[in-house]
């Protein structure tokens, strides 16, 4: 078995949200692939009035498939602190064609008011490691976890593209969406994420490579780059205009500074994935700025690297599970 689901870009890239159909008959929401997380949660009917804010909402009770799972709760908290909460029901669950009959649904009771502003996004659909979902009293499996078994290939790959739709594809390797040779890197799961370390990075078409071992997630559900903060002042050290602006809460430089350089990243046997500098010039300050926030950010207040859609839409990426290990094209 197998899917492919078009995934479409909010305004500056800030989320990649897709269709998905839950319950009979069909209420199609749309979710926010996330690879570090592991809950598939909703916005439903259970919400109260002044948490919903335009989103699409799952309402179990006009699902004829839909069953509660009496005494279930989840509760999760996001890296920017943002929560949700609610009850688990099962139902069937179709995204782009592949369907799972009995997936654990999380309709929220609750969300946190970033959540409620975010009146695209009726939730998320977790594609990490399912053990770090928090459903109680017993964890569910996230989708991936539950369609694979079927699948073809226990794989799925994300194709991210700047401000246009891409494509996530279960299942299956499209041998067209790529150029090159795919590179695989070994993944620890322990802490649920898509944790891998990159070699090293280089900065600009002439600078050397720094032979430096970044361990960090593959992250789709971060906007972000967010890198050891050495990496940030090699690269920022290049770009005239650059400076880091507690202000704004990090680096900025002027959207059109000639002297931005490409950002490649290291993912092993010689292989580096080319970020282009007009990614890292991620948006304006302000509408009347010239001055643009940093695609690029210091990871020190995480702990690891996590390697955003800012990376992520340079490259094809394939989430290979049943290896436990990551793929890493150019495209
Ligand atoms: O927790 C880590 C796992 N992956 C990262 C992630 N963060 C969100 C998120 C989405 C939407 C919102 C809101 F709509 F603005 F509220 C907030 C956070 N989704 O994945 C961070």
């Amino acid at each position: 078995d197998r899917g492919s689901v078009q995934n479409s870009p909010k305004s500056y890239d800030v989320e990649y949200l897709m269709p998905v159909s839950l319950g009979t008959p069909a209420q199609q929401l749309n979710l926010d692939l996330d690879t570090g997380s592991s809950d598939f949660w909703v916005f439903s009917t259970l919400l109260k009035e002044s948490m919903i804010n335009g989103q699409t909402l799952y309402d179990p009770n006009a699902s004829t498939t839909a069953d509660k799972m009496e005494g279930y709760s989840w509760k999760i908290t996001y890296g920017d602190q943002s929560y949700s909460s609610g009850d688990v029901y099962v139902d069937t669950v179709t995204i782009g064609d592949l369907t799972v009959s009995t997936q654990a649904v999380e309709a929220a009771r609750e969300v946190s008011e970033e959540f409620t502003a975010d009146s695209d996004n009726d939730g998320l659909v977790g594609l990490g490691f399912g053990i770090i979902n928090t459903v109680m009293p017993y964890k569910q499996k996230t989708f991936f976890e539950k369609a694979m078994p079927g699948l073809d290939s226990p794989v799925f790959t994300a194709d991210l593209k700047s401000g246009a739709p891409g494509r996530y594809n279960f299942g299956y390797i499209d041998d067209g969406a790529y150029t090159g040779n795919i590179t695989y890197v070994p993944v620890n799961s322990s802490d649920g994420f898509w944790s891998w370390v990159s070699p090293g990075f280089q900065v600009g078409t002439t600078g050397s490579f720094n032979s430096t071992r970044i361990h960090g997630i593959a992250d789709t559900g971060t906007t972000l780059l967010l890198l050891p903060e050495g990496v940030c002042e090699a690269f920022y050290g290049r770009i005239a205009s650059a400076k880091y602006d507690a202000s704004q809460g990090g680096y900025t430089f002027e959207c059109n500074d000639s002297t931005t350089p490409d950002f490649y990243f290291g993912t092993g046997n010689g292989q580096m994935i080319r970020i282009p500098g007009s990614y890292l010039a991620y948006s304006k300050i302000d509408t009347s700025s010239l001055r643009c926030f940093g695609g690029m950010q210091s990871d020190s207040g995480v702990g690891f690297t996590i390697w955003g859609d800012i990376a992520l839409k340079a490259a094809f990426i394939v989430f290979d599970q049943g290896s436990e290990r990551l793929g890493w094209a150019e495209k």
